[in-house]
């Protein structure tokens, strides 16, 4: 049930939009739980028209339910068949020169695996391979739907039918990554770092300052200065930040590339665009009246709750630090049932006082993990005196309970052997099921388990087929080859993650990165003297098991070393190149690591600085355009490679 009353300025939008219904019966509807369809209809139409206009009074996610009640109760019902209308209070419209259509909405991996499904079964019946579907994620700009043909500039409007604000780029509207005119469907947005310091002061969210640059009056002085800072930007999709890969990729890597496209641009976004990439696809598949078959939007529901803890359970990491679990009574949050929660660090346990019975409240949304936004009730906080793991005495290190025992604590030991399996990550079946098992027996370290013969994987509990697979594994983990810098982050010293040990490997290699001192780390950019002080320790702390591995021949990649890449004659050295589509020669995260190798930056989306975009099959005209547009270079796969030969 909602609580809502409207201000002067919503009434009065609410009577211009004819509903049949008054302001205050509206108020009564938004209070009630359930309605009859034509209710549902009239909270709809305001609900919108006050959202266009800057005036928002429910959630996307509440909309969002009134859209599926309205579908549930009146399936055909013509609201649900059209694009949610702009508020055109007596404007005057011009058609578009393209239908400019709404998204689906999934608010669940699960719905996205569905509409997935529905792309397969499409790309069957026109006999499109799998192996050739790649799916094109994108940040989903909140801001105000625009479509630029060149000359001019249009609303979405209700997606036949826009406003010209072509005079918004006569103000100085400029096209975002200093694109070109003429890019097609985009949404007008304002920096959102430049929003909170320079007009959170005169306006309540951007929102309102869309609705003002579309306004035929005089523009407000400050979104005119924002206009002329370039913060206010109309924003073509064809330039936007992507992750564009085979689905497969896409779905199980899905819930980082959605936090990694959550953050990429600094404006406003209330989800994520995906949708297939492959022209015959679309073209079969085609559009509703309201969306394109081939995309859908994935938002989140933000949820929280007051949850009672029932205990807190040490756990023992990799590198002995003790992190607190909360066990929870279990609630269900966005969509999920949530029984635990890790606090920071003991430090937060004992100030803020978590025990059994404290009540904590939980924010959760969508699929990124419930966290502690704060303590309700508190209660005797629970602190282990012992590691739970090997018993050893704990010490407190700043806000972290420690267990020292480096050598010999089973949960440290087993957790930095499952560490360098999934570091290296090119080999399968040393998963936690399966090291827990070896850990059971006795085995501590990496070489340890490298000395296993096929036979004698019997003798620790595992299956005749598993046992050969497993030595199997173990063999093409030293043979398919890895870069340096991830074989050595596999070890897991603190500090020294994929990004340092680059770092370190472009000045010193691997082998005499053991006898570097923390005076000569300083002189390496991004090494501050605390933490070359830490990595040096911890590399003599592991020395003698990294040479042990080191000896058993793995298959590194070299990485180039900073001087030689200065000097490296290649015709690429320098250069910014982008890879996209699929390429046939071999794989592109070959064709990436050969292009680093001749000291080119790869990068995975198109910029001003890019300097050739690579494109394999199955890339699409715009995407070309746009690249052109900006200056780049675009070879196809072949001029690429006679260029480097
Ligand atoms: N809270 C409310 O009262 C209220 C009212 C009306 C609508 N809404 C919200 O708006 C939704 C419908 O609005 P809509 O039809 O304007 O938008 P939409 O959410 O259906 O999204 C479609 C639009 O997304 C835009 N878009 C942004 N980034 C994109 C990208 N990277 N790639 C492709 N398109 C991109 C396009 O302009 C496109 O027109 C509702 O489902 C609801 O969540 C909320
Ligand atoms: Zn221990």
């Amino acid at each position: 049930m909602l609580d809502i009353t409207f201000s002067d300025e919503q009434a009065e939008l609410i009577n211009q939009l004819e509903l049949e219904v008054s302001a205050s019966e509206l108020v009564s509807f938004f209070k009630k739980s359930e309605l009859e369809s034509q209710q549902l209809v009239a909270v709809l139409k305001a609900s919108n028209a006050l959202y266009r206009a800057g005036m928002q009074v429910i959630s996307d996610a509440q909309y969002d339910l009134y859209i599926s009640m309205l579908t549930s109760i009146n399936p055909s019902h013509p609201y649900l068949h059209s694009v949610e209308p702009e508020a055109l209070v007596e404007a005057k419209t011009v058609a578009l020169p393209q239908r400019m259509l709404s998204t689906e909405k999934a608010y669940s991996k699960e719905e996205i695996e569905k509409w997935l499904k529905r792309i397969l079964k499409a790309a069957q019946e026109i006999n499109v391979p799998e192996s050739e579907i790649e799916l094109r994620v994108t940040p989903k700009l909140d801001g105000y739907a625009a479509f630029d043909d060149g000359t001019t500039l249009y609303t979405r409007g209700d997606g036949y039918r826009g406003q010209d604000i072509t005079r918004a780029f006569e103000r100085g509207l400029r096209v975002a990554n200093d694109g070109d005119r003429g890019l097609g469907p985009g949404e007008i947005v304002i920096k959102k770092s430049y929003f909170e310091k320079e007009l959170s002061g005169h306006f309540e969210n951007s929102r309102n300052i869309q609705a003002a640059i579309i306004a035929e009056k005089k523009v407000d002085e400050n979104v005119q200065k924002a206009i002329d800072d370039g913060a206010c930007v109309f924003y073509p999709f064809a330039l936007i930040e992507n992750k564009t890969a085979h689905f497969s990729e896409i779905i199980d890597s899905f819930e980082s590339i959605v936090e990694v496209m959550w953050s990429a641009v600094d404006f406003d976004i209330d989800g994520v665009i995906l949708e297939a990439t492959h022209p015959a696809l679309k073209a079969h598949m085609g559009a509703t009246r309201k969306n394109h078959r081939w995309q859908i939007a994935f938002k989140v529901n933000e949820e929280s709750a007051k949850v009672e803890v029932i205990n807190i359970i040490p756990q023992t990491s990799r590198t002995g630090r003790i992190s607190p679990v909360a066990e929870l009574v279990p609630t269900k949050l966005s969509g999920a049932t949530i029984s635990r929660v890790t606090v920071h660090h003991y430090n937060m346990v004992k100030t803020k006082r978590i025990g059994p019975g404290a009540v904590v409240e939980l924010v959760r949304s969508g699929l990124v993990i419930p966290k502690i936004e704060g303590v309700i009730k508190e209660a005797e906080p629970q602190l282990p005196q012992a590691c739970p793991s090997c018993g050893s005495h704990l010490l407190w290190e700043s806000d972290h309970l420690i267990c020292p025992n480096k050598s010999d604590c089973p949960a440290q030991t087993e957790n930095t052997l499952i560490h360098f399996f999934k570091t290296l990550g090119n080999n399968d079946g040393f998963g936690p099921k399966v090291i827990e098992k070896l850990s059971n027996f006795g085995i501590k370290h990496i070489h340890e388990i490298y000395q296993i013969k096929a036979h004698q994987f019997a003798g620790y509990g595992f299956g005749e087929k598993t046992s050969q697979n497993l030595f199997d594994q173990l063999q093409a983990s030293k043979e398919i080859q890895i870069e340096d810098w991830r074989f050595l982050s596999a070890f897991g010293v603190s500090r020294l993650g994929g990004g340092n040990c680059e770092k370190l490997l472009q000045h010193h290699s691997v082998v005499d990165l053991f006898e570097l001192s923390a005076d000569e780390m300083v002189k390496i950019d991004g090494f501050a003297q605390i933490s070359a002080e830490a990595i040096v320790e911890g590399l003599k702390n592991i020395k003698e098991e990294f040479f042990k591995v080191y000896e058993l021949g793995f298959n590194l990649a070299i990485t180039p070393k900073a001087s030689e890449r200065e000097a490296l004659d290649s015709p690429i050295a320098d250069a910014v190149v982008v890879f996209t589509g699929s390429m046939q020669q071999g794989s592109r995260g070959d064709m990436e690591k050969q292009a680093k190798s001749l000291g080119a930056k790869v990068a995975k989306s198109v910029t001003g600085k890019t300097t050739y975009l690579v494109t394999g099959e199955k890339v699409g005209e715009t995407k070309i355009n746009a690249a052109k547009d900006k200056g780049v270079t675009v070879l196809s796969e072949q001029e690429y490679l006679s260029l480097i030969d």
